[in-house]
């Protein structure tokens, strides 16, 4: 009865900054976030989460390190998303506007949370710190979370 949508999210990151784009079109449009989107057929989740940071950001990697995995359910949706997130301290490229999304490096105690998913601002510190973690969230709206879970873990 429930569905599950694989997505891929990739947060680059620096040493004092942290790089975001303005999700300019479809679902989250007018939030910060990392840089992915939905894993299509015959691709890995990690080729897809390269693919999607590449085409919204114009920036390659080969490194990716697999940090966490969020569901996130919406009330009175039957489609659950099942997020990959992704950290990358190393890239090629500038960051550069697509159709989809506009970036801009945020120094880090400067992270826009406000501008962000609700979530974000639960799971994106332990991402900073390099730990690992398995989340849930039940959203009601796009806006209010009604339940969740947030858990380190040794693997993802
Ligand atoms: C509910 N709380 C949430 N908190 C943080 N991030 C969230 C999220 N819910 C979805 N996300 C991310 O939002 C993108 C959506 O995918 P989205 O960009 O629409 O897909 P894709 O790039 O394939 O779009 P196009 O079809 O090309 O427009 C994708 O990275 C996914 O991980
Ligand atoms: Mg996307
Ligand atoms: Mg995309």
């Amino acid at each position: 009865m429930f569905t599950s949508k694989l997505l891929t999210l990739v947060l680059v990151v620096q040493p004092q900054r942290i790089l975001l784009g303005m999700k300019k079109r479809g679902f989250g449009v007018g939030r910060w976030n990392g840089f992915g989107g939905k894993v299509q057929p015959g691709e890995t989740i990690e080729e897809a989460a390269k693919r999607e940071l590449w085409e919204e950001s114009g920036l390659t990697t080969e490194t990716l390190q697999k940090i966490g995995n969020i569901k996130f359910e919406f009330v009175g949706s039957t489609e659950l998303l099942d997020v990959h997130v992704f950290r990358t301290d190393v890239f090629k490229g500038d960051p550069t506007e697509s159709e989809e999304m506009r970036p801009e490096w945020f120094a880090l105690d400067k992270i826009p949370y406000d501008g962000m998913w609700p979530d974000d601002y639960l799971w994106l510190p332990l991402l900073l710190q390099k730990k690992k973690f398995q989340a849930y969230f039940k959203f009601e709206g796009h806006d209010k979370i009604v339940d969740y879970t947030l858990e380190e873990v040794e693997d993802v």
